[in-house]
């Protein structure tokens, strides 16, 4: 059974249709990358999954229960951290509930994101890569079935980010949660997805698979990095 399942959501912005008739199924533990141009939509799909927005038509089910207020089983992640900055990183992952299990649970997060020195700090200390890094505990502190993705990465340098990369799938492959991630980086999608969906038309253009992902032989690095460029000729390609 999906976990996530469309069926016909269509979804408008006034006169702007942004996505048209789209139907798609993710499965327990499937990492999907959403990628294409901008304005296609990519966001606008993590949204109504998140049930921050409505669809104007189609069904959103998440294990067969129709999303028809915020999901509380699915947690967001953006580009910037949201964090709260007059709290410690460790009350931004309380959020008042202080409970000893919450304190443990939130003690064990940080120590998997790699911060636990720093949990009395305050966000204003902390580069951005490490914010990023609470952004992901905090997430993760509901544990939630399903992790939602803006561009997250988007605003760190390219060493942070790779560092972050490698976090979001060690993390992900340990919880076995499942995972949405819009990014306009095709390399990026391709280094942490297995299945990498082109947004495109106002709906799914493609469904591709990857495979090799946790492959790191020479053979494999080829496949990925043909599955790139198959990617970036559907994005750019105008029919
Ligand atoms: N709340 C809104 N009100 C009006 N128009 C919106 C709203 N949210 C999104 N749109 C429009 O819908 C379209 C799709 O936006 P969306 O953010 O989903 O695209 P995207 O593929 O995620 O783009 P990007 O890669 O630039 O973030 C855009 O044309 C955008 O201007």
């Amino acid at each position: 059974m999906a976990l996530i399942e469309l069926d016909g959501v269509s979804k408008k912005y006034g006169d702007k249709t942004v996505l048209k008739n789209v139907s798609l199924k993710i499965s327990e533990g499937d990492f999907v990358a959403l990628c294409g141009m901008s304005g296609g939509g990519k966001s606008t799909l993590l949204r109504l999954i998140s049930g921050l927005e409505k669809a104007d038509s189609g069904s959103i089910k998440q294990e067969n229960k129709e999303i028809s207020t915020i999901n509380s089983d699915a947690r967001m992640m953006f580009q910037d951290d949201r964090l709260l900055p007059w709290q410690t990183v460790i009350q931004n992952l309380l959020f008042g509930d202080k409970s000893e299990e919450r304190i443990k649970l939130a003690k064990r997060l940080l120590d998997r994101v790699g911060l636990i020195d720093y949990q009395n700090s305050f966000p204003a200390s902390l580069s951005g890569g490490q914010r990023q890094r609470v952004a992901l505990a905090r997430a993760l502190m509901s544990q939630p079935k399903v992790l939602l993705l803006d561009e997250p990465l988007g605003a760190l340098d390219a060493l942070t980010r790779r560092n972050m990369q490698d976090l979001i799938i060690k993390v992900c492959s340990e919880t076995n949660i499942t995972t949405i991630l819009v990014t306009h980086d095709v390399q990026e999608a391709v280094r942490m997805a297995d299945k990498i969906w082109i947004i495109k038309n106002q709906g799914i253009a493609k469904e591709l698979t990857n495979p090799e992902r946790n492959n790191q032989t020479a053979e494999a690095q080829l496949k990925k990095d043909q599955l790139v460029e198959t990617a970036l000729s559907c994005i750019l390609d105008n029919n």
